[in-house]
C-alpha cells in the first residue's frame, strides 16, 4: 500500500436502520421529512462516503464539513448531521438535516447505534500512553491469538480483522470508522480486540460509544506539545480513558511518575505494574534473560502468582509492555496459568512492524529500524541496542516537520548521549525546511556530555548508506523515526519510501547481505 491512503474497513453486510429511530433514540432535532429513510453507514468524510450513509459535517481545523454536504448528497448520502452553523451551510443539499450541538461529540454514540456495535461486543482492550501503545497492542493481540481467540487490532501501523490486515491512517480512527471496523470484526467472528488509543483520540471523541473491558496505561513523557499547550494538558487528555464511561477496569504502569497520578484520578478499579526495582506495584516485571533475539522476564502478581516467558524483542521496555498486556488479560478474566500454558516454551508470538525491527542478516553490522520519535523512546531503544553491541553504536535520526518542535533539542541531545556515531538526517519535513530541522537536532546534540562523531546527511536514503559504510562487524545501527511507514510527507505529498527497504538495500550494496 505504498504511499497511498489506506481504505476504511466497513461491514460487508450492513443492516439498514430507520433514520427516525435514530432521531427518537437520541432526541435529535430533525429538519425535513424522514419518512422511509434508512441508513446503512455513517461517515464524517466524503472521501469515504458510501451510498446510504448519514454524512456528519463537523467543524474542522480548516473547513466546516457541512461545506461538503452537496458532494455527500451526490455520492449517495441520505441525510446530514451537523451543528446549527453547518445546517445553514448545508441547506442547499436538499437532504434532511439532523441538528446537534456538537456533531463530533455525538459521532461515537450515533455510530454505535448505526452499527449496533455495543450489542454483544467482543472483549475490548484499550491502551494509551506516550510510548508503547503500539507494542503493547500487538503483543496483546498475539497473546489473545495464542490462547485461541479470533482477534482484531487497531494500531498506528495496522488494523487486523482475524487474518485480514490493512495499513492504518490515524493511530486511532475517527469514531465512525472505529465502529465500522468493529462491525466488520463482528461479521468475521472476532472475539477480542486490542485498540491503541491516542491522546488526540480522547480529545477528539474517537473512542466515544465504546466501553473497554480493560484499559491500560504505559507511560507519559515529552511529546505532542504542538497539540497540547503543556505536559499537564497532555496528561489530562489521557485521563478520560480511566473513567467508567470508557473503561471497566484498568492496569496502570508506574514506570513513569505520571502512572501514580492516573491511579489517583481513576474512577474505575485499577491494578498497577512496574518493571522498575525502585517502584512499589502490585505486579512486577523482572528480566531473566536478555539475548539479541528475545527478552525473558518473570511476571509476579499479588499473592505470589507468577509466570515466566519471553518477548521476541530487545529492551526492558518491551518486557514491560508484554507484562502490561498479560495483566490486562488477567483483569479481563483469563487465568495466569492458562496464559502461561498457551505461551509455552517459546513465549509470545507477535510481529511488530518497525518497532526495534532487525533488518540485517547474520553477517555484518546489526541494523534496527524503529518508530521512536521522542527523547524517552530514543533513550530506551539506544540502551537496548547498545547492550548487544560489541563495537560502535551508530544512530541515524531525523525529526518530524510541523510537529512538536519543542522536543527536537532533547531528541538531539539524547541521541548524542547514547551513541558513538550520530548521522543527522531528514524525516517527514512536511512544510518545514529540512535543513533547519537538522540544525536544531545538531544544536541539541551539542548539549550532550558525550561527543560522538557527527555527520549531517540529507536525504535519508543517503544517510543510511553513510551509516552502513561507516559500520564494521560488531557495530549496530539504530535508525529511529520511520519505523513501519512506507512514505515520506514532503510538502504535503506522500512520497513512496520505506526505511526498512532502504536499509536492506544499503546492506546489499555494501556487500553485507544478499537479501
Ligand atoms: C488535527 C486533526 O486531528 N485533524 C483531523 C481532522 O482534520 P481537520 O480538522 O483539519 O479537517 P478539515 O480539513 O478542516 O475538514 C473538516 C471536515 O470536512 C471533511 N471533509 C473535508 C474535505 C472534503 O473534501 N470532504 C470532507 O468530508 C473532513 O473529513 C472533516 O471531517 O479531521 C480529519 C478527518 O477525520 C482527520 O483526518 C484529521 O487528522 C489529521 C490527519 C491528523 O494528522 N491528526 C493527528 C494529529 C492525530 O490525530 N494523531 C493521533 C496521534 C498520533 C500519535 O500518537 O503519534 C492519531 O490518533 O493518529
Ligand atoms: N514502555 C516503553 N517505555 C519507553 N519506550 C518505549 C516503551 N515501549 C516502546 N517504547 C519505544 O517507543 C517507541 C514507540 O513505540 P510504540 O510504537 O510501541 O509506541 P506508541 O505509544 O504506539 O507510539 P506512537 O503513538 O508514536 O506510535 C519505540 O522507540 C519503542 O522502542
Amino acid at each position: 500500500m505504498s504511499g497511498r491512503i489506506p481504505p476504511v474497513l466497513r461491514p460487508e453486510h450492513p443492516a439498514a436502520r430507520p433514520l427516525s429511530g435514530l432521531v427518537e433514540e437520541f432526541g435529535i432535532e430533525a429538519r425535513g421529512s424522514l419518512d422511509g429513510i434508512e441508513i446503512t453507514g455513517i461517515t464524517l468524510s466524503t472521501a469515504d462516503l458510501q451510498p446510504g450513509d448519514l454524512y456528519v459535517g463537523v467543524r474542522g481545523e480548516h473547513r466546516h464539513g457541512a461545506e461538503f454536504a452537496g458532494d455527500a448528497a451526490q455520492k449517495g448520502a441520505v441525510a446530514i448531521m451537523t451543528d446549527e452553523a453547518g445546517a445553514a451551510i448545508a441547506g442547499d443539499a436538499a437532504l434532511p438535516i439532523l441538528v446537534v450541538d456538537d456533531p463530533r461529540a455525538a459521532l461515537g454514540d450515533v455510530s454505535a447505534w448505526v452499527y449496533r456495535t455495543m450489542e454483544e461486543p467482543p472483549l475490548l482492550f484499550g491502551t494509551t500512553g506516550t510510548n508503547g501503545k503500539t507494542s503493547t497492542s500487538h503483543l496483546l493481540e498475539g497473546i489473545l491469538r495464542q490462547v485461541g481467540l479470533v482477534t482484531g487490532l487497531s494500531s498506528t501501523t495496522e488494523r487486523h480483522i482475524g487474518e485480514l490486515s490493512v495499513v492504518s491512517r490515524l493511530t486511532t480512527p475517527e469514531a465512525s470508522e472505529m465502529h465500522a471496523l468493529l462491525a466488520r470484526m463482528r461479521e468475521a467472528g472476532v472475539r477480542a480486540v486490542a485498540v491503541e488509543v491516542s491522546a488526540q483520540a480522547l480529545t477528539r471523541h474517537r473512542v466515544d460509544g465504546i466501553v473497554f473491558d480493560v484499559v491500560g496505561f504505559t507511560n507519559l513523557s515529552h511529546d505532542h506539545l504542538d497539540d497540547y499547550s503543556d505536559m499537564e494538558e497532555y496528561f489530562q487528555a489521557k485521563l478520560p480513558l480511566f473513567q467508567p464511561e470508557r473503561g471497566r477496569r484498568g492496569v496502570v504502569s508506574l514506570d513513569s511518575p505520571y502512572g501514580q497520578r492516573v491511579v489517583d484520578s481513576a474512577r474505575i478499579p485499577v491494578t498497577t505494574i512496574s518493571a522498575r526495582d525502585d517502584v512499589d506495584a502490585e505486579w512486577r516485571v523482572q528480566l531473566t534473560d536478555e539475548t539479541p533475539l528475545y527478552t525473558g522476564f518473570r511476571l509476579t502478581g499479588p499473592g505470589g502468582q507468577s509466570l515466566e516467558t519471553r518477548v521476541p524483542l530487545i529492551g526492558w521496555h518491551m518486557a514491560a509492555n508484554a507484562g502490561l498486556a498479560i495483566v490486562m488479560m488477567v483483569e479481563a478474566g483469563f487465568e495466569l496459568d492458562a496464559i502461561a500454558h498457551a505461551l509455552g516454551e517459546t513465549g509470545i508470538d507477535a510481529y511488530l512492524p518497525g518497532r526495534i525491527e532487525r533488518v540485517s542478516g547474520e553477517e555484518g553490522p546489526s541494523v534496527y529500524v524503529d518508530f521512536g520519535h521522542s527523547p524517552d523512546a530514543f533513550e530506551n531503544t539506544l540502551a537496548a541496542v547498545r547492550r548487544f553491541t560489541t563495537g560502535r553504536t551508530i544512530m541515524v535520526v531525523g525529526a518530524d516537520g510541523d510537529r512538536d518542535a519543542t522536543k527536537r533539542h532533547e531528541m538531539g541531545r539524547v541521541s548524542a548521549e547514547g551513541c558513538d556515531v550520530l548521522v543527522i538526517t531528514d524525516h517527514h519535513p512536511r512544510f518545514e525546511d529540512p535543513a533547519s530541522i537538522r540544525a536544531t537536532l545538531l544544536e541539541g546534540a551539542a548539549l550532550a556530555t558525550n561527543r560522538p562523531e557527527i555527520h549531517e546527511v540529507s536525504p535519508p536514503e543517503a544517510a543510511i548508506r553513510v551509516a552502513v559504510n561507516l559500520a564494521r562487524e560488531g557495530d549496530s545501527i539504530l535508525w529511529a523515526g520511520p519505523g513501519h511507514q512506507d512514505y515520506r510527507d514532503i510538502r504535503g505529498v506522500r512520497t513512496e519510501y520505506s526505511a526498512r527497504d532502504e536499509a536492506r538495500a544499503a546492506l546489499r550494496e555494501a556487500g553485507w547481505s544478499t537479501r
